[in-house]
């Protein structure tokens, strides 16, 4: 996919627009600890892929912030592309709204971030179409008040990420070939982290590199065991990936990717995929491609 010409600072301000929010994974993920409010601690490495969902937005001069696609599982007021248009209206008092359309291709509950980074979206977007002014860590901060993976997509470098998943250095990531699998279920974030089999002591680990197979040695998810246990189908997916390559689950799940030399190599085993599982190939990407946005 062609991440450039997205945007166009030239268009009237009510035209739509279209803005890019890529999906995410978690290069490994490791529970370090858990904080008194029952948040956990983490330490983990985001880097972006090409597999985006794209909102469209709208300007409008009144103040009202409208969902105007449908997303049938989620009521307007509870999506995060309408809260986090709220969001920065309320932060910044500006009296404008918008038109909000999301075209989602990141599946739901697959721990790719899809939902967080629709939200990351529109806040970038809108902190630049209302001319809003908020520089990157303010946005951050406010992202965080939506979800713990909102901050990096605003951030908009692959990270290494630590705390809750704000506290943001950038790294550099080989931009691979992925497979990226979708069992056929949907896991809830807060049930694999509320798990009371989940291994919460993890030593602390220095920033990793990620450059080839031997950088990457010890570096695992500390919820796929949980995520398998409750989702057996997980497990069957990262049993196929792994016969033809290390494979991890990104996030809380579903999802579980695995890393290819080649666009070709990863083509090969897409085929090879068996039915019932959603297969894509995807790129990575260290820079959000709304990173020069402001
Ligand atoms: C698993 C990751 O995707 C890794 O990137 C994120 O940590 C999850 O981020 P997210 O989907 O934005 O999650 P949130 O919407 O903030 O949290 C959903 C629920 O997961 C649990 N949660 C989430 C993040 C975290 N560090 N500790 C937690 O215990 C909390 O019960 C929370 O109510
Ligand atoms: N715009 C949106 N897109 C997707 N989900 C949304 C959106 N707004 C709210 N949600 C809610 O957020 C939940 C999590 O969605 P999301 O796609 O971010 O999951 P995820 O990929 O598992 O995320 P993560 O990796 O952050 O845990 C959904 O099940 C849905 O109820």
């Amino acid at each position: 996919m062609d991440l450039a010409g997205w945007h166009d600072p030239d268009t009237m301000m009510n035209d739509w627009q279209d803005f890019p929010a890529p999906a995410k994974l978690n290069l490994f993920l490791h529970v370090t600890g858990r904080r008194p409010d029952g948040y956990h601690l983490l330490q983990t490495a985001f880097t972006f892929i090409d597999l985006c969902d794209t909102i469209s937005i709208r300007v409008r001069a009144d103040g009202q912030i409208r969902r105007v696609s449908e997303l049938a599982e989620v009521p307007p007021e509870a999506d995060l592309v309408v809260r986090a248009a709220r969001l920065l209206q309320q932060a910044t008092g500006c009296p404008l709204g918008a038109d909000l359309r999301v075209d989602k291709q990141i599946p739901m509950g697959g721990g790719l971030g899809g939902g967080s980074s629709d939200a990351a979206t529109v806040l970038l977007a809108l902190n630049h179409l209302w001319q809003c002014g908020l520089d990157r860590p303010v946005l951050q901060a406010l992202g965080l008040q939506l979800g713990a993976d909102v901050p990096v997509f605003v951030f908009g470098h692959s990270a290494f990420a630590e705390g809750v998943g704000e506290v943001l250095q950038a790294i550099e990531v080989p931009e691979d070939w992925y497979v990226l699998l979708r069992p056929p279920v949907q896991v809830p974030t807060a049930e694999i982290f509320s798990a009371p089999d989940l291994t919460r002591n993890t030593k602390p680990i220095k920033m990793p590199v990620f450059r080839d197979d031997a950088t990457r040695r010890g570096l695992s998810n500390d919820l796929q065991r949980v995520a398998c246990r409750l989702y057996p189908q997980v497990a069957t997916a990262l049993d196929f990936l792994q016969q033809y390559a290390e494979a991890m689950m990104t996030g809380s799940g579903a999802c579980v990717f695995a890393r290819f030399g080649s666009k070709e190599a990863a083509e090969a085993v897409r085929k090879k995929t068996p039915q019932g599982l959603q297969a894509w190939v995807v790129r990575g990407y260290n820079v959000h491609p709304l990173r020069k946005l402001n």
